[in-house]
């Protein structure tokens, strides 16, 4: 499904590893899952044309306004180089396959079993040890999923490891080395120098790829490219993808998302941006008086209120220094500047809050920083003083 006449090192609608493409048996069973979807396949002949082609119409295509599975043709990616597809197909009951039991084909079902040194096995541990998709398997899940991963060799630059438009096979996840991200407007690689379209990120080790057309049976929303000689990948085959991962993945993504598009502070953010956020955070609920932050304690955590109030306060001072609500952040300056908490944070009512790691922090929030340190804070230095000397008075 790549555009026509372009011409793929590794042929048309190819992937750079060949014969492991998607094994016969695996290719049988998710005919069968598919057959309970309410959305077409990318394997399917009518991918894209008739029934499929309105699937790709959604908020994101520019033009469209609605989740409306009537409508023409498959709309372009958003201009923020998300795919169009995917804020439609998040939408649907495409979670159907994998959220409930499937009869027999379920049963008969398990996982293929890639045998590994124990040095491969290692890697592969550090690989997906820092990976939220994979840190809310149980030890059964994840003894299938280190099994079912192959090893992929990325030799050179310059491979292209997914094509948008194809069909999705495997889920990637990156053990060294770093890949591009490019999204075309048109929906899929064109011929040209410039076909790949916009490069819109980089992922690299420790990070993973190709789960949204897995997860939303979906044409690969973006060209995943090395940018680096010698990386490597450990890919994970669309059916153990479904069947292990994608319920923990699609849960949570699903769980924040609504949540997540109504923090002020992450809405210069891409929806896909967003979602890895949702990858990555971890509910707590607190009674009212607890103390969920303790100035002068080292700080770990960042945290969104996503239910009830809380407040914030100095010592030496026994009225709020700042009052939180839904939606609000706390917990980000102690990790900014590397400092002790500079305030207690306490929950005034009971409270839900959505909680994310500090290199979870780092890693995602990086586009935001500079509005997290326009935060103004009574006595506090944010750091913005020495980025931007206007705000110093
Ligand atoms: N901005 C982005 N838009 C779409 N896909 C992205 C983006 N950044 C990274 N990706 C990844 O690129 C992958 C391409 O294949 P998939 O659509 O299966 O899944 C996609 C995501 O895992």
């Amino acid at each position: 499904m790549s555009g026509s006449g372009f011409t793929s090192p590794f042929g048309a609608n190819s992937n750079p590893f060949g014969s492991t493409r998607l094994d016969t048996g695996g290719m049988q069973r998710v005919a069968e899952e598919d057959e309970n979807d309410t959305i077409t396949s990318p394997t399917t002949p009518s991918f894209g044309h008739s029934t499929g082609a309105n699937l790709f119409k959604g908020p994101f295509g520019g033009d469209s306004s609605s989740d409306s599975q009537t409508g023409g043709h498959r709309g372009p990616p958003n201009p923020e180089g998300y795919p169009a597809q995917y804020n439609f197909a998040r939408r649907t009951s495409v979670s159907a396959e994998s959220l409930k039991p499937v009869g027999d084909s379920y049963d008969n079902w398990t996982p293929p079993v890639h045998p590994k040194t124990p040095g491969q096995l290692g890697r592969l541990k550090t690989a997906i040890g820092g990976n939220f998709l994979f840190s809310h398997l149980d030890d059964e899940q994840s003894a299938q999923v280190l099994g079912a991963l192959v090893e992929k060799p990325i030799p050179t630059k310059g491979i292209k490891v997914i094509t948008q438009g194809d069909a999705g096979d495997f889920f990637y996840v990156v053990e060294k080395g770093s890949f591009d991200v490019h999204v075309n407007s048109k929906g899929s690689l064109q011929p040209g120098p410039d076909g790949m379209g916009q490069n819109v990120g980089r992922i690299e080790a420790g990070g993973s790829f190709g789960e949204l057309a897995l997860m939303y049976n979906a044409p690969r929303a973006a060209t995943v490219i090395s940018a680096e000689p010698q990386c490597t990948l450990w890919a994970l085959d669309r059916v153990t993808f479904r069947r292990i991962l994608m319920e923990s993945t699609f849960a949570r993504r699903r769980m924040y998302e609504g949540f997540l598009e109504e923090v002020p502070l992450l809405s210069t953010l891409t929806p896909y941006e967003r979602s890895k956020i949702a990858d990555a955070l971890e509910s707590q609920k607190f009674p009212a008086g607890h103390t969920i932050i303790r100035e002068g304690d080292p700080g770990h955590s960042f945290y969104l209120l996503e239910a009830g109030e809380a407040v914030a306060y100095r010592s030496g001072n026994d009225t709020p220094v700042k009052h939180y609500k839904k939606g609000d952040f706390f917990g980000e300056l102690a990790l900014l500047n590397d400092a002790p908490r500079a305030a207690s944070v306490v929950s005034q009512t009971e409270v839900k809050v959505a909680r994310l790691g500090k290199s979870a922090f780092q890693r995602l929030l990086g586009p935001v920083e500079g509005i997290m340190r326009r935060t103004k804070y009574v006595g506090v230095k944010t750091g913005v003083e020495e980025m931007d000397p206007l705000q110093m008075s």
